[in-house]
Parts: C-alpha cells; sequence; structure tokens
C-alpha cells in the first residue's frame, strides 16, 4: 500500500511544457470509507486514507495547512511553488499528483519517462536509499545511469526529501556537477528513477586501485574541477553536504561531476535557518558539525574538500575515524584544538563535552612535509578549524596551488582508467574473501592468500555513525510500507541486531568512551611520496575478523540507512534541514 502509479502517458522528454498541456484527459476523485481515490482516464493515479493526506498537505504544501497553522508564506526555496493550473497540466501529462506538489517547478517541460524506455544493463551502485542501474535509453541508445530512489509517498518527509533532491538537481547546471537528464515513474512499484548521464569511475574507487597513483598535475586536475563544481554550488545557494570520493564521479574523457544531491541543502546565507549537523560522511565531517553546529555554510563542503585534496596527494584518507569522538580526535591530533577565542564566539553546543584539557597543537606542515609546496597552504585553508577562515571555493580556485608549476592536466589527458567504482572496490574485496574462503576449506592457511590489506574498505561514515532508534524504527515503518518490491527490502528488525554499532548516542556522545590516547596512537600517518600505498582505510585485522567486519558491514547496509537522512528521522533535534 501507499504506491501512487503514475499514468505514463509518453515516453521522452520534452523542452517545451506546452506541449504537456495537448493532452486530454478526464480526471475524478471518489471516496471509499477513509480513503480517497483519484483516477485520470479511468487509471488509478492516487490512493490514500485521509490521516496520511491530512499528514502529506500540513507538510508539503503550505497553502494546505489547517485552520489555525494557516500562514501567508512567502515563496520558499526549499519548496516546490507551481500554480494549481500548472500542476493540472503535469498531472494530465502522466506526472504522479504528490510528485507535481513536491516538486512541480522541477518538472517542468518535462513528461516522465516510461520504465520500459530503458534496458537495465547491470547494477552499478547501492547507496543508503538507493540502487543504481547501468541502463540502455532505448529512445537514443545513449548509455545512462538510472537511480532508483526509495520512498514512501504516505511518508511526507520521505517524500520531501526525495522532492529536495530532485528541486537541487534542476537548479544547478555545471560541466563538474551532475545533471538529471530525466525521471521515470512506475506504475508496478513505489520508486522513481532518476536519469543521470552514466560516469564510469568514482573518486573513491580510483584511489583504492592498487594501479593508480595520481601525479601533481592530476591531483590538481580533479581538484580544480571539485572546486569549480562547489562554487557552483555555493553560488546557487545550495550546500552538498556529503562531498566525498565516492560522490565524485569521473567519465571517460576525465570530467569529474559531483554527485548525490540526496543529503544537499539550499541556504541563503542572509536568511539563515537552523540546520542538522548529522550531514556529512565521517571521515570528511568538518569539527564544527561534530561540535553540534547547525548554523554552518559552505565551510563543510570547503572541509570535505580540503580532505579530498589531502587525501589524493596522500593515496589514502587522512582522517579515518570510526565513531564521532575519535573523528573529532583525529582532528584534534592533526589541525590543533579550537583555539580559546573560537570556543568563546561558536557557543557549539556539544564544546564543553569535547574541550580538551590540554590543547592540541597543529601540525599539518609536519605530516605533509613530503606534499608539494604549493599545495600546503591550499590544505591549511580548507582544513581550517575555524570554518570562517576556510573562506569560499572562488578563494580557492584563486591560490598558489593552481598558479605554480606544475599546472594541473587536461582532463581528456588523464590516463583511460579500467572501471574503477567503490562498488568494483568491493566486488575485489569479495572475490579475494572467496578465494580465501576456497583456500581454508584445502587446509591452506588463510593468510597465505591474504590480498593486500588495501582491499578492505573504509566504513564509510553512515556505518560508524551512532544510530538514533528512532531512525531505525521510522525506517522499519517505510519497510513495510513498501513491502511490495521484495528486493528493496531493508531487514526485518532482529537483523539490526547484527550492527555492531552502538545504537541511540548520536548527539549523546559519551565522552568517557574516550579512551586517554589509544586510538589516538594507532592512528597517526606519515606520508612520503615514496613510500607505496599501503593500507589506506579502516581498522586493520587479521583475515578471519576481516571477514567478520565485512559481514557485519553488509549486514549493516540497510540498518545504517537512517543516518544517512539524520535529520529526517531526528525527531529529538530541534533541526530543520
Ligand atoms: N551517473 C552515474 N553514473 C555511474 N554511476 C553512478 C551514477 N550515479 C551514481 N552512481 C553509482 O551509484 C552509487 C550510489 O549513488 P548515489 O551516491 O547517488 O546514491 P546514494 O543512495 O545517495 O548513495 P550513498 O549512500 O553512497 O551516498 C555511487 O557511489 C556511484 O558508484
Amino acid at each position: 500500500m501507499g504506491c501512487v502509479f503514475g499514468r505514463e502517458v509518453s515516453s521522452g522528454i520534452v523542452s517545451e511544457s506546452k506541449e504537456v498541456s495537448n493532452f486530454s484527459v478526464e480526471s475524478s476523485s471518489r471516496k471509499v470509507g477513509n480513503v480517497s481515490v483519484k483516477t485520470i482516464d479511468g487509471d488509478v493515479v492516487e490512493v490514500q486514507n485521509d490521516e496520511s493526506r491530512k499528514k502529506e498537505e500540513k507538510v508539503v504544501d503550505g497553502e494546505k495547512k489547517p485552520r489555525g497553522e494557516r500562514k501567508r508564506s512567502k515563496s520558499n526555496p526549499r519548496l516546490s511553488n507551481l500554480p494549481k493550473h500548472l500542476r493540472g497540466e503535469q498531472v494530465a501529462a502522466g506526472w504522479p499528483p504528490w510528485l507535481t506538489a513536491v516538486c512541480g517547478e522541477a518538472l517542468n517541460g518535462w513528461i516522465p519517462r516510461r520504465a520500459d524506455s530503458f534496458e537495465k544493463i547491470d547494477k552499478i551502485g547501492q547507496g543508503t536509499y538507493s540502487n543504481v542501474y547501468k541502463a540502455k535509453d532505448m529512445l537514443t541508445g545513449k548509455i545512462v545511469a538510472l537511480k532508483k530512489v526509495r520512498f514512501d509517498n504516505l511518508e511526507p518527509e520521505s517524500v520531501k526529501f526525495m522532492a529536495r533532491e530532485i528541486l537541487i538537481l534542476r537548479r544547478l547546471d555545471h560541466p563538474n556537477v551532475i545533471k538529471l537528464e530525466g525521471l521515470v515513474t512506475s506504475r508496478m512499484s513505489c520508486s522513481l528513477y532518476l536519469v543521470f548521464h552514466y560516469m564510469e569511475h568514482d573518486l573513491a574507487g580510483l584511489v583504492a586501485s592498487p594501479e593508480v597513483k595520481f601525479t601533481e598535475p592530476q591531483v590538481k586536475c580533479y581538484m580544480h574541477q571539485l572546486l569549480s563544481g562547489l562554487e557552483h554550488c555555493h553560488n546557487n545557494g545550495v550546500l552538498h553536504r556529503d562531498i566525498k570520493g565516492s560522490n565524485l564521479l569521473i567519465d571517460d574523457d576525465g570530467v569529474l561531476k559531483i554527485a548525490d544531491f540526496g543529503l544537499a541543502s539550499f541556504f541563503d546565507p542572509n536568511h539563515k535557518h537552523p540546520m542538522t549537523s548529522r550531514v556529512v560522511t565521517l571521515w570528511y565531517r568538518p569539527p564544527e558539525l561534530l561540535l553540534g553546529a547547525t548554523d554552518y555554510g559552505v565551510g563543510v563542503d570547503l572541509w570535505s574538500a580540503g580532505c579530498i585534496l589531502a587525501e589524493l596527494l596522500a593515496g589514502k584518507p587522512i582522517m579515518p575515524g570510526r565513531t564521532e569522538v575519535e573523528q573529532l580526535h583525529k582532528i584534534y591530533k592533526l589541525c590543533g584544538s579550537p583555539s580559546e577565542e573560537y570556543w568563546k564566539k561558536s557557543k557549539l553546543p556539544n564544546a564543553t563535552l569535547f574541550k580538551p584539557r590540554e590543547p592540541y597543537k597543529r601540525c599539518i606542515q609536519e605530516t605533509f612535509k613530503d606534499f608539494p609546496p604549493s599545495s600546503l597552504p591550499l590544505i591549511e585553508t580548507l582544513l581550517a578549524i575555524d570554518p570562517a577562515e576556510r573562506l569560499t571555493a572562488t578563494v580557492a580556485l584563486n591560490s598558489e596551488f593552481f598558479k605554480t608549476e606544475p599546472y594541473a592536466c587536461e582532463p581528456s589527458s588523464l590516463p583511460k582508467y579500467p572501471p574503477t567504482k567503490e562498488m568494483d572496490a568491493k566486488r575485489r574485496d569479495d572475490e579475494a574473501r572467496r578465494l580465501r574462503a576456497a583456500s581454508r576449506a584445502q587446509g591452506d592457511s588463510a593468510r597465505k592468500t591474504r590480498p593486500r590489506d588495501r582491499g578492505v574498505r573504509a566504513m564509510p561514515a553512515p556505518e560508524a555513525n551512532a544510530e538514533l532508534q528512532s531512525n531505525i524504527d521510522r525506517r522499519r515503518l517505510i519497510t513495510h510500507a513498501n513491502a511490495k518490491s521484495k528486493s528493496e527490502k531493508f531487514p526485518p528488525p532482529h537483523q539490526d541486531g547484527a550492527v555492531g554499532f552502538p545504537l541511540g548516542s548520536s548527539h549523546h556522545i559519551d565522552p568517557t568512551f574516550i579512551p586517554p590516547d589509544v586510538p589516538f596512537s594507532t592512528t597517526s600517518f606519515s606520508y612520503t611520496s615514496k613510500e607505496p600505498i599501503q593500507t589506506w582505510s579502516g581498522p586493520l585485522a587479521d583475515s578471519d575478523s576481516v571477514g567478520a567486519t565485512r559481514r557485519k558491514k553488509y549486514a549493516m547496509r540497510d540498518s545504517r540507512e537512517p543516518s544517512k537522512r539524520p535529520a529526517v528521522k531526528d525527531k529529538s533535534s530541534n533541526t530543520r534541514k
């Protein structure tokens, strides 16, 4: 239940909204008990019970708020504000009404693509709330990526966040930002597919690949593209809030595109709204978010960009923390602890919990002494503890790093890599694990066939994050609502026990958890350009425990989902996204 069946009136995206109105369609609404059924030309397009409809109206549509809560609101860039008659035209064109209600503006000029006008080739990615497929567009012959987004159309928040991603993607238009090329709605499932240009690689996969070692011009080339994409997002009032290697996609022409706007948010530096601090994958999360900031800006993305720059030069992630507490200590150890002035001015919610007794000294120059000298001032700026000192993407693009020889290479001159997605690295791990198991079965020591430790993948932050039980519960609700699509199910509640990470502690980080310095003395690293890339992420463990870790990780894949969208589920916090 809870599915909305979008009527597929045509295939192909049209560029003129006029064409949309050419469809003549009869629509009607009727009530069966407390359930409303809407039909268009005899097809059921929406089934909702009164309760859920009220909830949805209250949240997603300012005009329909119940009496007493109604306010004449100004145009809110976070929501779609399409006039009713245009919405009607969109419904007539085959868009599900709930979708036009939440992101009608983003649908303008488009009509829905039919699922059967694409041929699925392979599953190429699995995200927190999506599966991504390589597919062929049967109309154009183009290879595309189809991102199947999971959501429940009766859950206003779930719809709202899905809509936000679409609205944001439609507002951005830059060579270094992934372009949303169309939407597919299907009668058969509750899912919606987002159509993107197909990208062969992602930066995390390239960094993890044993064959790849970037030169300075290549690092500059990727960083220039990343910062250009970020500059565009920020200038258009969008914070990405999840910059990390696996969200930086690269095509065979070396073009980098920022992808996955699932956590992105509109922001207006002149009209600030509190936002959730539970964003950005742990290793790339800036200190202010770990300290609970809800008033932040472009600095969060710039911090992540600084982590990426250092990672590209080091060949491994620079601060792979396993918990929020450990992450913060890694930051203090490398970047120094916040100054007294910063503690005073920032008034961060978790400041009292995390103010070290003795200040930590900043040691970026010593730690990265073998990096190209022109990279150090930029790393220093991007990894400034005070977000105000990180400046902007535009300033970073004008830094000495890009003006000093050797210059950035052209994207087209970058090597042509074999497919190297994070997913490919996972496949490599699985294959290595299979080989180990086979050799163990033959009585061989598993350690003899152990592949490079480098294959042991990082635990992405959402997995390492502490989760709120309410988030998990909410996911379960969505699961039940979506029970139709079997393969998309989340694990039943009893399997959540396999997660292995503490639940219910996201805003309550137990300071007693900090062992005096044990985790931190083992995580220091030094970089020399001559060193081969070594084990680059995740805790080292013997082969057996590696197997256990991976089993845990896969068991966690679904249960970690809530942390990806903390504000959606984190009812205990007063934050808005
Ligand atoms: N346009 C694309 N071309 C090729 N692969 C893609 C494309 N978009 C996404 N992918 C692959 O699918 C994966 C998941 O996509 P995406 O990050 O957008 O989803 P998500 O559910 O938000 O994931 P996550 O939880 O990892 O952030 C990506 O890491 C990437 O490997």
